[in-house]
């Protein structure tokens, strides 16, 4: 998209959220992550193309007007906690004003009742109440992190994402914005969550979707996926294996530039299975797109 180049960083994505449901979106930097979220808000710049559809409550997002998608949908209808919180909050005004502010526009509460409902909202994010008349510049990353969390969490939206909630904040405080993130869902309530933590998505989640070069490569139950029987694509299982408190073992190689993508299975330079076979693209079929996947009930 820049310098006249055209990239191509998010392709063939299919899924759906159900309400009460969590869906955990992983996969290394660079892979697309943060686009699709964009892209569902309506939030990319003015020189994206987007194609396809976005339904919710009943209605097609990606053909609403901007006026539309500020008024009902953000903040109200879909819940955003934006991966660079410093660049989302407003400079030149104090973390309470801006919240007070969320607090009046979402809930409609006001008055003498406002300085209870923003204590509350920051509450909920662990955003600690001595800070509140700070501005963001005077917030580190996590606290940065909390407050755009708290100021997300307000419209209690059908849908959230959650794009890394988690970053820069320690494990204890980590622990803490999944489980509030996890009563969400809990609620009744759709949670896109966005992580380069798979830990944290294996206590946050339900379903999980893999993401690789643009695309989604597997999308599975989280119990199957995080436990047994386990991944079944050859990348899934590099991230899994990847982890500290699994084998410890990098994926070699590097992912693939999206301006320069192969023509078939864009990891098989990568992949220790990858036959002949694989200079075709697998489709996303039955929730998997590689044509070796592993059988952990045989292998
Ligand atoms: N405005 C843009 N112009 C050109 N390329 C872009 C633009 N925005 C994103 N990209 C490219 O799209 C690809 C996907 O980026 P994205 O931010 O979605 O990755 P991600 O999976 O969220 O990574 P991370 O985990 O680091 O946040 C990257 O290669 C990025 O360089
Ligand atoms: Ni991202």
């Amino acid at each position: 998209m820049s310098g006249g180049r055209t990239v191509a960083a998010v392709r063939d994505v299919s899924f759906t959220l159900a309400a009460g449901q969590c869906l955990a979106l992983v996969g290394e930097s660079g892979c697309g992550k943060s686009v699709l979220a964009s892209a569902l808000l309506g939030l990319l710049p003015g020189n994206a193309q987007v194609r396809g559809a976005v339904h919710t409550d009943g209605r097609e997002l990606l053909a609403a007007d901007e006026d539309v998608l500020a008024r009902e949908v953000r903040g109200r209808r879909i819940g955003l906690i934006p991966q660079s919180p410093a660049g989302h909050l407003t400079p030149v005004r104090t973390v309470r004003s801006q919240l007070a502010e969320t607090v009046r526009e979402l809930t409609g509460v006001r008055g003498s009742g406002l300085p209870d409902a923003v204590a509350a909202a920051a509450a909920r994010a662990a955003f600690p109440s001595d800070h509140l008349d700070r501005y963001p510049h005077e917030l580190s990353g996590g606290l940065a992190q909390r407050a755009a969390t708290a100021l997300a969490l307000v419209g209690d939206a059908p849908l959230l994402i959650a794009d890394e909630p988690t970053t820069g904040l320690d494990r204890e405080l980590v622990d803490r914005t999944v489980d509030e993130l996890r009563r969400h869902a809990d609620d009744g309530r759709g949670l896109l969550v966005i992580t380069h933590d798979l830990s944290a998505a294996a206590r946050i989640a339900d379903r999980v979707a893999v993401m690789y070069a643009g695309r989604v490569v597997e999308l599975a139950d989280a119990k199957g996926f995080f436990g047994s029987p386990g991944p079944r694509h050859p990348y899934a299982a590099g991230l899994l294996a990847a982890l500290p408190e699994r084998e410890f073992t990098p994926i070699p190689g590097m992912p693939p530039e999206l301006d320069a993508l192969p023509e078939g299975c864009a990891f098989a330079p990568r992949c220790g299975r990858a036959s002949a076979a694989c200079a075709r693209r697998p489709e996303l079929t039955d929730g998997l797109a590689c044509h070796h996947a592993l059988d952990p009930a045989h292998a």
